[in-house]
């Protein structure tokens, strides 16, 4: 069976890999112009096709009979061109996020539910929310929207930048792609303005805790992201493709593969401690990409961070370390080596976590390897680690000892990482 995703750009999409664990049909990529579209749809060399942006709405316009979520959400992601050449439309981005709420336990039924966005993803959100019960309030970008799914299932429409009416609402949607790599960082509303919030939701799985996430982190507010759903709308697909029931047990598998693949591997920790040395040794075992922080000054300075360091000043040197780490934070399935004193601006903290697991290499401070160390100079490799441990302990999911040869750490973050 020939499948595969339509859409304009997909370099950067799991699809393949995701139906590679749900499936035994071959899966391609095909990026195809607007202007080739139809022809694509009616004729193109495909059995069973997924369609992302921006072509939801064109296959929905273009297929013989749909599915009753396909209806109801007013776009399709899923098509099969069946025996005699019609097409059929399926929206399993419905079921997705259907799994999604599933999987979290919170309840929308009689309550306010904020959907950030008026988009395709908005529109499918919605339809699935209205069935629950939820009363939505749905924030749009720069005009009001008319599409038919949305006035049926939304009660007030307004503006993101000014949620007023809102502000109470409990459970928070974003599905605007804002935050979305490449431009990691942005969030469509600040949760601080949201008093009441108890969880929110974000179909945005690259990174995979946007910074909205990430803000809900810090204020103690539950946090979701699409992961679960992107797995779980192509597991309802490749229950079309094939005919097959869908299999909860493959897609919470394919989640976690998907989770373990994507997430940088971090290694924090005290100048000396073995995180490039650990780095190295990991990335080849796992057989990942290195980054090294400290490499990175070299490539984009000519200097070494020693060097950097001693000529520019140690303001100068946090800023390009953070601006090295806003690059390198944005990357995933990588592991990546730190500069032992990147703790020290708290921002680096959230560019860190987007992608990251970060573990905490302990060296004992008498055993730190130091030649060549500028921050040492006024001060002892013990006074250093007493100024910093607790941002180390921030900074980390868990902690990793460096005590005994590398063979034996490397051994250690590899057991912690086999864990979860
Ligand atoms: N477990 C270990 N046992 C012995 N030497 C180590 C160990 N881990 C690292 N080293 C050595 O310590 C020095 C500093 O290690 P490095 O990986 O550059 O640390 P960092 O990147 O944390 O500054 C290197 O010479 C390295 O070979
Ligand atoms: O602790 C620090 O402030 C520093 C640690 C160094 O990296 P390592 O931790 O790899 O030695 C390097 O970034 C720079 O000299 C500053
Ligand atoms: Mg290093």
């Amino acid at each position: 069976m020939r499948c595969g995703l339509l859409g304009r750009t997909l370099s950067h999409s799991h699809s393949p890999l995701l139906h590679s664990l749900l499936g035994s049909y071959d899966y391609a990529l095909f990026e195809i112009p607007p202007e080739q579209v139809e022809d694509f749809l009616r004729s193109g060399p495909w059995d069973g096709l997924n369609v992302t942006i921006p072509y939801k709405r064109t296959a929905y316009a273009l297929c013989d009979s749909l599915s009753p979520a396909a209806r109801e959400a007013g776009n399709v992601n899923t098509l099969l061109r069946r025996p005699d050449g019609s097409l059929y439309g399926d929206n399993t981005d419905a079921f997705g996020f259907s799994y999604l709420l599933e999987k979290s336990g919170i309840s929308v039924a009689g309550r306010e539910v904020l959907v950030l966005g008026t988009g395709g993803a908005a529109q499918t959100v919605c339809s699935v929310l209205h069935r629950l019960g939820a009363h939505i309030a749905a924030g749009y970008h720069t005009v009001p929207p008319c599409t038919k799914t949305l006035r049926r299932t939304v009660t007030d429409f307004f503006p993101i930048s000014a949620p007023n009416r809102h502000q109470n609402a409990p459970i928070v949607i974003n599905a605007t792609p804002v935050g979305m790599y490449p431009h990691n960082g942005r969030s469509p509303v600040n949760l601080a303005d949201f008093p009441h919030c108890e969880a929110v939701f974000d179909l945005i799985y690259n990174p995979l805790r946007t910074a909205l996430l990430l803000q809900a982190e810090t204020l103690e507010i539950q946090g979701f992201n699409g992961l679960p759903m992107l797995c779980a709308q192509a597991a309802a697909a490749a229950s079309v493709f094939t005919g097959a029931p869908v299999s909860y047990e493959k897609i919470r598998r394919a989640e976690d593969t998907l989770r373990r693949k994507l997430e940088n591997i971090i290694l924090i920790g005290m100048p000396g401690s073995g995180k490039t040395t650990l780095a190295r040794l990991l990335a080849r075992d796992l057989g990942r990409e290195c980054l090294d922080c400290d490499e990175e000054f070299l490539r984009r300075t000519g200097l070494t961070a020693e060097e950097f360091l001693i000529k520019q000043g140690e303001t100068a040197f946090r800023e390009m370390e953070t601006e090295i780490l806003r690059d390198l934070g944005k990357r995933w399935g990588t592991v990546l080596s730190t500069g032992g004193g990147c703790v020290t601006r708290p921002e680096n903290r959230a560019l860190l976590r987007q992608n990251g697991r970060v573990l905490w290499l302990q060296r004992d401070p008498d055993k730190l390897a130091l030649s060549g160390r500028p921050l040492l100079r006024n001060t002892t490799p013990r006074a250093l680690y007493e100024a910093r441990k607790n941002l180390y302990a921030d900074f980390c999911d868990e902690a990793a000892s460096n005590n005994a040869d590398p063979a034996r750490g490397l051994a250690q973050i590899k057991e912690i990482l086999e864990k979860s």
